[in-house]
C-alpha cells in the first residue's frame, strides 16, 4: 500500500505535492513590514495567483497530484476541540499567551467557519478587526508600528520550507525568523489529524519544538541513502547533527552531506544555489564556489558503536561522486557562468529547479540563459510565468513540498 509520505530522491517522478496558492496575505504586505516579512517588493496578487495557477496546472498536466495546504489544514480541524487547540496555539505563537488581545482574537477566530478561520489566520488579523473588552498596561504600552495583532503569513506559498518529506518521515521545522515561525504549525496539525496522514506511523525526524533551526529549502534528498543539507542563514550545524543522528538510527540514510553556503537573503537556502535535476546532473550558482572552485562541505556517517564521524571536503564534484557512487557529475552553472547573468538569474531563482522526473524540471521563464543551458545539457524544461511569484525570492522548488515520489 502507498505510504502517505515517500520521498527517496529529489528527482523520482513527482507523484504528490503540497502547494499553497498565494492569497490575501500578500495584500497585507506593506513597505514598513517588508524586510521583517522577508520580501523585497510587493507582488501584484492577481497576477501572482494566475502564475501560481499555471504552476499548479503544469504539475497536474505532468501527472502530479496537487494538494492544497489550505484544504489540508481545514480538513484536519473538523473536531471542535482540535480546532480550538489550533486557534489557541496560533494566538499564543502570535505573541498573546493570555490577556484581552488573546481573548478577543480567540472569540473572533472561533466565530468563523473553519475554512474562513484558516484564511484569516494566514492573511493576518488587523488591530481594528477585533474589539478589546478591557485595556491594561500591556495594551497601552505595546509597540503599534505594525497594524496587525496577527501578522500576515506572506511566505506560505513557499511550502518547501516549513516541513520536508525525507524517506517515509518528515522534518517539521523550527523556522529561523519570526515572520515564518508559525508556518510549520500547519504541518504539525496535518500530520496529527488529517485522515490521510494521522495514525500512519509517520516518523518525525525533527520537530518544531527543537531549539535548533532547520528549513526545507536546505534539505535535499540526493538518494535513498544520502541527504544534503545546507549550513545556511536558516539551518544551524547543530540541527544537522541532530537530524543526521536520528536518521542514522531510525532509517536507511547512511550519509548526510552538509554544504556551507553564504549567509544572505538571496541565497538563504541550499536550494537557491544548488538543485538536483538528474541522476548525475545538478544546477549550481557559480558564486558559491571560491576562486579555486571550492566550497566547504562535511560528510557525516554513523560510527560503529554509536556517534557520528565527520569528513571535510572542498571539491563539490568529487564529493558528490563519492557520496553518490557516480563516475561523472555534470554541474550546470546558473547564467551560463557569466558573472552578471548568473547574479541576475540566481536572484530570480534561476538555480531553483523542481525536478518532476529524472532530467525533467519546472523553472521560471525569466531565467532564459539558464533554461537554454539546461536544454543544451539534455534536460526537458517546463517554464512557468514568474513576474510576480519571483518577488518573494523563491522558485518552483521553494513553492512545492513533494510528499510522494516514485522510486528510481
Ligand atoms: N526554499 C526557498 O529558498 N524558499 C524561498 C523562501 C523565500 C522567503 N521570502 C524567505 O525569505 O523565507
Amino acid at each position: 500500500m502507498q505510504k502517505p509520505i515517500h520521498v527517496l530522491s529529489e528527482i523520482g517522478k513527482l507523484h504528490t505535492v503540497i502547494l499553497k496558492r498565494p492569497g490575501t496575505e500578500l495584500e497585507n504586505l506593506i513597505p514598513q513590514m517588508m524586510k521583517f516579512l522577508l520580501f523585497d517588493d510587493i507582488p501584484y496578487l492577481k497576477i501572482a495567483q494566475q502564475e501560481h495557477d499555471y504552476f499548479s496546472e503544469t504539475l497536474n498536466r505532468l501527472g502530479t497530484e496537487v494538494l492544497n495546504l489550505d484544504d489540508l489544514i481545514a480538513e484536519s480541524l473538523t473536531q471542535q476541540n482540535v480546532k480550538k487547540d489550533f486557534i489557541e496555539q496560533v494566538i499564543d505563537e502570535s505573541g498573546f499567551l493570555h490577556g484581552p488581545v488573546h481573548d478577543a482574537l480567540e472569540q473572533y477566530l472561533l466565530s468563523l467557519e473553519t475554512q474562513k478561520m484558516v484564511a484569516k489566520v494566514m492573511s493576518g488579523v488587523r488591530r481594528n478587526e477585533v474589539e478589546l473588552k478591557e485595556v491594561g498596561l500591556k495594551e497601552l504600552t505595546e509597540d503599534t508600528r505594525f497594524p496587525f495583532y496577527m501578522n500576515p503569513m506572506t511566505n506560505l506559498y513557499f511550502t518547501r520550507d516549513p516541513a520536508a518529506a525525507i524517506g517515509e518521515g518528515i522534518s517539521i521545522n523550527n523556522m529561523t525568523f519570526a515572520a515564518r515561525k508559525r508556518e510549520s504549525l500547519f504541518m504539525e496539525y496535518i500530520i496529527a489529524h488529517h485522515p490521510r496522514f494521522a495514525n500512519q506511523g509517520i516518523r518525525v525526524w525533527h520537530n518544531r519544538a527543537q531549539a535548533t533551526s532547520i528549513e526545507g529549502g536546505d534539505e535535499l534528498v540526493l538518494s535513498a541513502q544520502v541527504l544534503a543539507i545546507g549550513v545556511s542563514q536558516r539551518t544551524d550545524a547543530s540541527a544537522i547533527e541532530k537530524i543526521a543522528q536520528n536518521l542514522f538510527e531510525n532509517s536507511n540514510f547512511k550519509s548526510v552531506l552538509a554544504i556551507r553556503i553564504p549567509h544572505n537573503h538571496a541565497m538563504m537556502h541550499l536550494d537557491t544555489v544548488f538543485t538536483m535535476i538528474n541522476r548525475d546532473q545538478f544546477t549550481v550558482h557559480p558564486a558559491i564556489l571560491n576562486k579555486k572552485g571550492q566550497i566547504d562541505s562535511w560528510v557525516l556517517h554513523p560510527k560503529k558503536g554509536g556517534g557520528t564521524s565527520i569528513e571535510h571536503h572542498t571539491n563539490l564534484k568529487a564529493t558528490l561522486k563519492k557520496v553518490l557512487g557516480l563516475s561523472e557529475i555534470d554541474l550546470i552553472p546558473t547564467g551560463g557562468g557569466d558573472e552578471i547573468a548568473a547574479a541576475r538569474e540566481q536572484w530570480n531563482d534561476g538555480t531553483n529547479t523542481l525536478a518532476v522526473a529524472p532530467g525533467e524540471v519546472v523553472t521560471y521563464d525569466r531565467n532564459y540563459i539558464s533554461n537554454k543551458l539546461l536544454r543544451e545539457h539534455g534536460i526537458l524544461v517546463h517554464e512557468i510565468h514568474s513576474s510576480e511569484l519571483s518577488r518573494g525570492r523563491g522558485g518552483p522548488r521553494c513553492m512545492s513540498m513533494p510528499i510522494i515520489r516514485e522510486d528510481l
